[in-house]
């Protein structure tokens, strides 16, 4: 029933500092000791190493015999030839005219001959975009001159649409409106320059390193001719087309502290749906029974590791689906341990809206809501990453005879703690409810004690009412990768949400940072499979053409042609909610965007603004103190797919967190080169 994302891939060591996050736990005593941890935790570095290690000290392993020589394939012997003495390059001019001779092979492939690749680039001055353009449109007019039976990689206007010629044989394809974005600030060499290219082992191993051709590049010219995708459709005619009968897909994150009966809540609305059979129902009902643990029988719907059952919490998102009368619902159920935060934040990127569950049980709330309670920390999240609806359960009103006064005395303080927080008050509903007994969740409530008093609507017709985004199919595409598996056939899996854009099986896609073409080889939405999916589904696609292993949590699947910008530094709008110690040059933070964790740092503060007015209130600020907003730039450890808030909202977000403190949230006003 539910999925939880495989969180395997994430290399804890990396991105926390074990002590400073963890070293809170209530939970510690019963933890893995760190050893065991380390034994069981996938460690990205760590199995990279193993790798390389391996190959290095096993020379007599042959290589696979399908992977091609550098004698037997003609584009590379092309590609080494090159000699660029002739063209008398200073060295910045050569360094630019190898990385715009990249960026223009992730897009084309080896389709057009090396030294029409080097003359397009010297007659446009290394602006990658003006070369490409060109080459397509000479691809183009060629192809329409020639008739070929294969087709070539043409550039379309999305409002006209191309005609679908059926008297030539040509494999099936998508397309898109490919003009250079101006969004991309940061192009052609400017990313990918020898200076800047990041020495992380990822990007130090031998196949990255030497070039080694991918599937991709070694596909032969029928294939690689149609590696980008006519667009036969409008993407917003295409979604129309494809959605038109659907219910609207709502995206909703389960939120609020340890225990509030998140999963309990999510399970019981599931079963009273009928989504869950009686018989598992039933089992569940038994084998947690047998552990001591019969409470949590409704929360296993959604728990499902063996850890998180014995244990009796959530560690990792949960998700599952139901229907309303207007909706297709998917929940995202998230850890509400202070421990699993960059988990929770996973969920909260991929939401719409957000359900905050607190238990209305005397003392829990308190303990949820005040400082150190993660009830703050998570609606502030949340609101942070852009959610702006809000249904908060009162749960568990049940241990309080349903109590009127109770739930009055709850709904005010979170009233104007949410207000703080930036929602408006008529964006927020409150829902009197207990997941344990099912009251008010699914049908109103029979409960004499709440009807003395509340006749508003039950939990699911709240849910109906959200309204659903506007989903922006129409920009390049961006998938963030927050999952990534080995599926049962052959290339791999990752799953993540679409931000912007379609994706369409056969499509050609860049993974980014490292701008390796990979293709489309299956679409899945919510676990069942698709031939397109838009943006706002949370999908799993199938890849090949890209290893495994050069694939990370937190990595993109962009556009080939309008890209998304890849850089090491940005400038952010940073709205500071909880500090310690002032935040001055050179504060060292954890930088979270969507699923991706680094190490960052804040090297320029700019300029201090006024709350409310956005106007500038001194330049060049010494330290930033709790809720001051200001205008900082920021450097990660290594270049990450971002944009400009203004550009890709979802992509143009991040939240500073230290020692497992979330102290600020920010918006990303400008893509810097270092
Ligand atoms: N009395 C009462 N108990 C409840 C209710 N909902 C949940 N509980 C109990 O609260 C405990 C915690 O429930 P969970 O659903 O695991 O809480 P959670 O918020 O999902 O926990 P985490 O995900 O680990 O943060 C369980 O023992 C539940 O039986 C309710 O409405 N009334």
């Amino acid at each position: 029933m539910a999925r939880h994302r495989n969180v395997r891939n994430r290399s804890y060591s990396d991105d926390y500092d074990y002590d400073d996050v963890y070293g809170h736990s209530v939970e510690e005593d019963s933890c893995l000791s760190p050893s065991d941890a380390d034994q069981w935790m996938y460690d990205r570095s760590r199995n990279q190493q193993a790798i390389s290690s391996f190959l290095s000290s096993h020379n007599d392993i042959q290589e696979e015999s399908e992977e091609l020589t550098e004698d037997s394939h003609p584009c590379l012997q092309r590609r080494e030839s090159i000699d660029l003495r002739g063209l008398n390059l200073n060295e910045e001019d050569e360094a630019k005219l190898m990385s715009c001779l990249d960026e223009l092979r992730n897009v084309l492939g080896d389709t057009v001959p090396e030294n029409i690749l080097v003359q397009t680039v010297m007659n446009h001055n290394f602006n990658f975009n003006k070369a490409l353009d060109e080459i397509l449109n000479n691809n183009k007019t060629k192809d329409e001159k020639t008739k070929a039976a294969v087709t070539l990689p043409v550039i379309l206007e999305p409002a006209k649409a191309p005609v679908i010629t059926t008297d030539v044989k040509v494999p099936k394809v998508i397309a898109t409106k490919v003009e250079p974005s101006k969004a991309n600030v940061i192009k052609g060499f400017k990313i990918d320059s020898p200076k800047s290219l990041p020495q992380t082992p990822r990007e130090q191993s031998p196949a990255n390193r030497e070039r080694t051709p991918s599937r991709t590049d070694q596909v032969d010219d029928s294939k690689s001719a149609t590696k980008l995708k006519e667009n036969k459709t409008d993407p917003n005619v295409q979604y129309s087309n494809e959605r038109k009968s659907d219910k609207d897909h709502l995206y909703i994150v389960v939120i609020g502290h340890v225990d509030a009966g998140k999963s309990t809540l999510m399970g019981r609305i599931l079963c009273d749906l009928g989504e869950v059979s009686q018989r598992t129902l039933h089992k569940y009902e038994q084998e947690s029974k047998k552990l001591g643990k019969q409470s949590f029988m409704y929360a296993w719907v959604l728990d499902e590791t063996g850890e998180e059952r014995l244990r009796g919490i959530t560690m990792d998102v949960g998700r599952a689906q139901f229907e309303t009368k207007t909706k297709k619902v998917i929940i995202l159920d998230a850890p509400g341990h202070a421990d699993f935060i960059p988990n929770m934040i996973t969920g909260a990127g991929q939401a719409d809206v957000a359900l905050l569950v607190v238990d209305a049980t005397r003392g829990e709330f308190e303990s949820g809501f005040d400082l150190g309670g993660q009830t703050r920390e998570h609606a502030l999240l949340v609101r942070s990453l852009g959610v702006n609806q809000l249904a908060v359960a009162v749960n568990k009103l049940d241990t309080n005879n349903w109590s009127q006064e109770r739930f009055n005395e709850i709904t005010t303080k979170l009233k104007s703690f949410l207000k703080q927080a930036g929602f408006k008050d008529s964006d927020v509903t409150y829902v009197p409810c207990s997941g344990l007994t099912g009251e008010n969740l699914v049908k109103s409530t029979t409960e004499a004690e709440l009807l003395k008093w509340y006749d508003g609507p039950c939990l699911l017709d709240v849910i109906d009412k959200f309204k659903v985004p506007q989903r922006p199919v129409a920009k390049p595409l961006r998938m963030s990768i927050n999952d990534i598996f080995k599926g049962t056939g052959s290339g791999f899996c990752v799953a993540g949400r679409i931000e912007t854009g379609v994706i369409n099986k056969g499509d050609k896609v860049l993974v980014c940072p490292t701008k390796e073409m990979a293709e489309i080889r299956s679409v899945s939405i919510n676990d069942m499979v698709s031939n397109v999916a838009f943006a706002g589904d949370q999908v799993s696609v199938t890849l090949s053409g890209v290893e495994m292993q050069n694939v990370s949590i937190g990595y993109v699947l962009s556009d080939p042609i309008q890209q998304v910008p890849v850089s090491a530094r940005f400038e952010a709008r940073l709205v500071v909610f909880n500090v310690k110690v002032p935040i001055t040059k050179g504060f060292p933070v954890l930088i979270h965007h969507q699923s991706l964790v680094e190490s960052a740092s804040i090297v320029k503060l700019k300029a201090l603004l006024n709350k409310s007015t956005g106007e500038v209130l001194k330049k060049k600020p010494r330290c930033l103190g709790n809720n001051s907003v200001a205008v900082v730039e920021i450097e990660v450890c290594r270049p990450i797919c971002i944009e400009r808030y203004k550009d890709v909202k979802e992509l143009g977000r991040v939240m500073l967190r230290v020692a497992g403190v979330t102290i600020a949230a920010g918006l990303v006003t400008d893509i810097l080169s270092i």
